[in-house]
C-alpha cells in the first residue's frame, strides 16, 4: 500500500513529525506549515527532505490544498486563545483565524482526509472553537474520540496536560469509543481504571487520578490558610504551597509506575553553570520555585517561558544532593539577604536544559537545533511543542 499521505499543519519544531516517525505508520508528510521563521528554521534541520511552506495556513488556497492530496491532517494549532491563565479569546481571538479557514475548507476538499489528529491546551474543550470542529468532524462523516493526557500516563516524569482529539471518516466506531466523554487514559490502559474514568468524567470536568497533578495549573501558589488538613509531623511546608499540594508530591515522588527525572538529565559538567539560577532571581522567586531532585518521579510543565520567567513556567533542579530543602530555607525569611543567598545557594539550583527538556518530551537523542538557536529560543520552541510519544501513541491508536 502507498504510504499515507500526511499534511502537517502549524508544523513547529516538528514534534508531530517526530512522533509520526516514531509510531513506524507508513507515512509521508507531504507538507508542513508553519510561520515561524526559527521554528522552521530548526524543522529544517531535523527534516530536511520534507516540503516546509514558510507560510500562513490561511494564505494557502482551496485549490493548493486539493493538489496535496493528503490522507492525514496532523495539527496543533496555537493554543493562547484557549488557556485558562489568558484571556480566553476563544473563537474571537484572531489566532484562531487559520483554525476556523481549516474548518471553513475542511468539507469542500476535493477529497476529504481519512484522519485527522488535533493537540491543543487543556481549555480547548470547553471552547466554541472545539465545537466548530465538531460540528464540521460530523457532517463530514468523521468517528472521533477527545482526550485529556499529560504524558505521566506513559510513566514520564513530566505534566503536560493536553487535549487531543482524533477522528477517522466513513469508518466503524473505535472499539473503546466514549461518546460525549473525554478519555484521560490511553484506551488500552487498565480498563477499571477507565471506567473509574468514564463515570468521573463529564465533559469540562475531567479528572482522574494520574492526571490530577494538573487540577491546579501553578502547584506552588494558593494560600494554606485555605486548608483545613494539618500538616503530617515532620513535613515542611513551602511559605506559597498548600497542603494538599504537597502530599500530592509526596505521592508522586513515591509512585513507582513513573520513572525518576535522572533517567532524562543530561551529566552535570563545566557546562551546565550557565543554567545556574542567577543570584537576583534566588532572592526573589525561592519561595515560588518548583523544586525537583532527579529522584523524583515528576515536574511541572515547561512552557514557552521558562528560564526567562520564573513563576509557573517548569520545575528547577536541585543538584545538590546532600542538602536538605528544609534546612535552606526554614527561617530564612528571617535572614539578610547575604545569609539567604548563602543558604539558597547550597542547593545548587539549575534550569533543565534544553535537551532535557526534549528528553522528557520524547524528543530523540538524533533531534537537535542549529548552533545559532540560542538556550532561550530552544526553551520558547520545546514550551510551544509537545510530548512525542503520547502523540506517537495516538497515531498508532487512530490508524490500528
Ligand atoms: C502550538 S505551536 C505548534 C508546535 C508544533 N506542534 C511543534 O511540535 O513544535 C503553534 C504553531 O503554529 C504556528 N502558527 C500560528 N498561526 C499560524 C498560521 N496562521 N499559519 C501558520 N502557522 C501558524 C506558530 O508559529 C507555532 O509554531
Amino acid at each position: 500500500m502507498a504510504p499515507l499521505r500526511v499534511l502537517e499543519l502549524y508544523s513547529g519544531i516538528g514534534g508531530m513529525h517526530q512522533a509520526l516517525k516514531e509510531s513506524c505508520a507508513s507515512a509521508e508528510v507531504v507538507a508542513a506549515v508553519d510561520v515561524n521563521t526559527l521554528a522552521n528554521e530548526v524543522y529544517k534541520h531535523n527534516f530536511p527532505s520534507t516540503p516546509l511552506w514558510a507560510k500562513t495556513i490561511e494564505g494557502i488556497t482551496l485549490k493548493e490544498f486539493d493538489r496535496l492530496c493528503f490522507d492525514m491532517i496532523l495539527m496543533s494549532p496555537p493554543c493562547q486563545p484557549f488557556t485558562r491563565i489568558g484571556l480566553q479569546g476563544d473563537i474571537s481571538d484572531p489566532r484562531t483565524k487559520s483554525f476556523l479557514y481549516i474548518l471553513d475548507i475542511l468539507p469542500r476538499l476535493q477529497k476529504l482526509p481519512k484522519y485527522i489528529l488535533l493537540e491543543n491546551v487543556k481549555g480547548f474543550e470547553s471552547s466554541s472553537a472545539r465545537n466548530e470542529l465538531l460540528r464540521t468532524l460530523a457532517t463530514c462523516g468523521f468517528t472521533y474520540q477527545e482526550f485529556l493526557l499529560s504524558p505521566t500516563c506513559l510513566g514520564i516524569p513530566n505534566s503536560r496536560l493536553r487535549y487531543f482529539l482524533i477522528a477517522k471518516l466513513h469508518q466503524e466506531p473505535f472499539s473503546f469509543q466514549a461518546p460525549g466523554q473525554i478519555l484521560t487514559r490511553f484506551p488500552d490502559q487498565d480498563l477499571e481504571n477507565l471506567l473509574k474514568d468514564k463515570v468521573a468524567n463529564k465533559v469540562g470536568e475531567t479528572c482522574s487520578s494520574l492526571c490530577s497533578e494538573e487540577k491546579n495549573p501553578d502547584p506552588n501558589i494558593g494560600p494554606d490558610c485555605s486548608s483545613k488538613k494539618s500538616l503530617p509531623k515532620g513535613a515542611f511546608l513551602f511559605k506559597l504551597e498548600t497542603i494538599e499540594e504537597m502530599e500530592r508530591k509526596h505521592d508522586q515522588d513515591n509512585d513507582s509506575s513513573i520513572q525518576m527525572l535522572k533517567d532524562f538529565l543530561e551529566e552535570e559538567n563545566e557546562e551546565m553553570s550557565q543554567y545556574f539560577i542567577p543570584p537576583k532571581s534566588l532572592l526573589r522567586y525561592a519561595f515560588l520555585l518548583d523544586i525537583v531532585k532527579p529522584t523524583c518521579r515528576r515536574s511541572t510543565c515547561f512552557t514557552k517561558g521558562y528560564g526567562h520567567y520564573v513563576e509557573g513556567t517548569g520545575s528547577v533542579l536541585q543538584t545538590a544532593l546532600d542538602v536538605q530543602l528544609e534546612s535552606a530555607f526554614k527561617h530564612i525569611e528571617e535572614l539578610p539577604e547575604e545569609e539567604k543567598l548563602m543558604k539558597l545557594s547550597m542547593l545548587k539550583l539549575r534550569y533543565f536544559t534544553p535537551r532535557e527538556i526534549a528528553n522528557l518530551h520524547g524528543f530523540p537523542s538524533e533531534f537537535g537545533f542549529p548552533d545559532k538557536v540560542t538556550v532561550k529560543q530552544c526553551y520558547r520552541l520545546l514550551g510551544n511543542s509537545l510530548n512525542v510519544h503520547v502523540v506517537a501513541k495516538l497515531i498508532s491508536i487512530l490508524l490500528g
